[in-house]
């Protein structure tokens, strides 16, 4: 048994979770009739109601006992000190600093990184301003009309979010973005691009990951065809931390924007990473939402207990995990614009927390990250929201709700907000067989065919989510929205005891795939038989040409 399960607080947090099996959450209203006023908690205008969550008093106040018997204090501490909490790759996990709008030092190996990090946001948000302007033109003097992010995993999903989610603001010239190395991505992207128009962005932590190069070099051939190996120059910039790979492409010191290794991919949007935000929607906008992010760092470092919304939000998702053994977490934005939020969310939460062994390599005994899925609303109703309400297992939601809308259609944001309302509330009350049959029998069904109709129509409710309402999606409350679930899973980390800030999970699935290219090129590879027949018949010609 681990310390963590072993600990007088767990086993308090398994009793009461034994306690509360027999409760449902209607009779935890009936008990604590203030409970709705009671649990809820509220920072920069996002107001989380966990009123919907099983939980009481005696729960909250054991996980929150919880927490500091994991060291949160001393973790979060040690996160803000630019420590190297991240100890397998020796390195501090330090975004925040990255968001610091102001002179407070931020020191990481006894640096103040701060000046650093301003130097490279005033140079690459002037690059931003002189696309935008005009004054940055392509090789034969036309203005950029189309910027191409070309990047993948933490150097694609929040800037391509983020300017999704930021639409409305985006006024600059059309960003595109490519990450996926089947062609059939970049193809796409480039139909109906003009070279002489385009600026490529080629955003890469590493500059070595597969499917950024063979997408890099295929746009820089696309480009070299038509306008010639002299305009890369002025068509090509890099944000990378790699300067002799970012050179070696062919792309001049002047154009890359660096980043540091105490920046993890999956944290970078706030960085250089962020240059197509930039691009997009102008610097000043950019600022603001970095602002937005470092209002819920200074949040989330100096609020203590029960008013702290990462930490509440973290110890949630924590109860549901591990000791209502909820599978799944499922994110529910109500907001068109946050189409890709469970996306950017998923790399962040599963790439920090899917972890099995503990920051010494101890193999755990209690469960890490659920998987965590979902997509806008009211779109996922019609899809498995049935398994949400009557499935066999309980998947807690995160619904996420913007209020204001940006565009006239005011009935239909009136319905959008109804219908996330309604939907906590029916996952919440279900709907017991006396109802369903005092409903059906008001509808002329009698005996048999009643009795065979109730059961189908049951729903046993008692099933939580959490309730996040945010004024209106803008750059501020973006910021602050994204630093939060980011502080939300740093929580889930400590009380796991696991580092958030490294992914060698990803590491043996690209080995692998050298060792596939190398036998898909008929060159001999250590394959494992059921891999080594598939690329037999793949060679044969079924589906693969070379
Ligand atoms: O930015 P890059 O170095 O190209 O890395 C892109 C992505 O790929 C890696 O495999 C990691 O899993 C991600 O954390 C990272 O964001």
């Amino acid at each position: 048994m681990s310390e963590l399960t072993n600990s007088a607080v767990w086993h308090e947090l398994v009793g009461h979770a034994e306690r509360l099996c027999a409760t449902n959450l209607n009779e935890l209203f009936q008990q604590q009739p203030e409970r709705a006023e009671e649990l809820s908690v509220e920072a920069l205008d996002l107001f989380l109601d966990f009123s919907k969550q099983r939980v009481d008093s005696p729960v909250l106040a054991s996980l929150h006992r919880l927490a500091r018997q994991c060291g949160f204090e001393q973790w979060r501490e040690r996160l803000f000190a630019g420590e190297a909490v991240n100890h397998t790759e020796g390195r501090a996990a330090y975004h925040m600093a990255l968001r610091c709008l102001d002179d407070t030092p931020m020191r990481v190996d006894g640096d103040n990184v701060v000046p650093l990090v301003a130097a490279v946001r005033d140079r690459f948000c002037a690059f931003a301003e002189a696309v935008r302007g005009g004054q940055w033109t392509g090789a034969s003097g036309d203005v950029i009309r189309d910027v191409v992010n070309i990047g993948i995993g933490g150097s694609d999903l929040g800037p391509r979010m983020v300017c999704q989610a930021l639409a409305p603001y985006c006024d600059g010239p059309r960003s595109h973005f490519v990450a996926n190395v089947d062609g059939a991505e970049l193809s796409d992207t480039l139909v109906g691009l003009d070279p002489a128009q385009t600026l490529f962005i080629i955003t890469s932590k590493t500059f070595t990951t597969q499917e950024t190069m063979a997408n890099a070099h295929a746009a820089r051939r696309w480009l070299v065809g038509r306008l010639g190996e002299a305009a890369v120059a002025r068509h090509f910039v890099a944000v990378s931390t790699n300067a002799d790979a970012v050179q070696s492409f062919g792309i001049a010191a002047d154009n890359m924007f660096e980043f540091w290794d105490w920046v993890g991919g999956r944290y970078s949007l706030w960085s250089a990473v962020g240059v197509s935000i930039a691009v997009a929607m102008g610097a000043e906008r950019f600022v603001e939402l970095l602002s937005g992010a470092q209002a819920m760092d200074r949040h989330f470092a100096t609020t203590e207990g029960a008013d702290n919304l990462p930490l509440t939000l973290g110890l949630l998702a924590v109860w549901n995990t591990n000791f209502l053994n909820c599978p799944t977490q499922v994110l529910a934005p109500y907001s068109q614009r946050l189409q890709r939020f469970p996306a950017w969310a998923q790399q962040l939460e599963m790439e920090s927390n899917g972890k099995s062994v503990d920051r010494d390599g101890v193999a755990l005994d209690y469960r890490t990250t659920p998987v965590l899925w979902g997509d806008v609303g009211t779109n996922a109703q019609h899809a498995y929201f049935q398994m949400l309400h009557q499935g066999t297992d309980v998947n807690p939601v995160d619904f996420v709700l913007p209020l204001a809308a940006d565009h006239e259609l005011h009935e239909q944001q009136k319905l959008l907000i109804a219908n996330c309302l309604a939907q906590g509330a029916a996952l919440m009350r279900g709907k017991d067989a006396d109802t369903v049959r005092a409903e059906l029998s008001a509808q002329g069904l009698r005996g048999t065919e009643l009795d065979a109709a109730v059961p189908h129509r049951v729903f046993s409710g008692n099933r939580p989510s959490n309730t996040l309402l945010m004024p209106r999606v803008d750059p501020f409350h973006l910021g602050a929205l994204l630093a939060l679930y980011e502080h939300r899973t740093f929580v889930q980390s400590v009380i796991w005891n696991i580092n958030a800030f490294d992914q060698w999970g990803v590491e043996l699935g690209k080995q692998l795939a050298k060792s596939v290219v190398s036998a898909l090129d008929g060159e001999v590879a250590e394959l494992d038989p059921s891999t080594r027949a598939l690329v037999a018949r793949v060679s044969e010609g079924v589906g693969f040409q070379r």
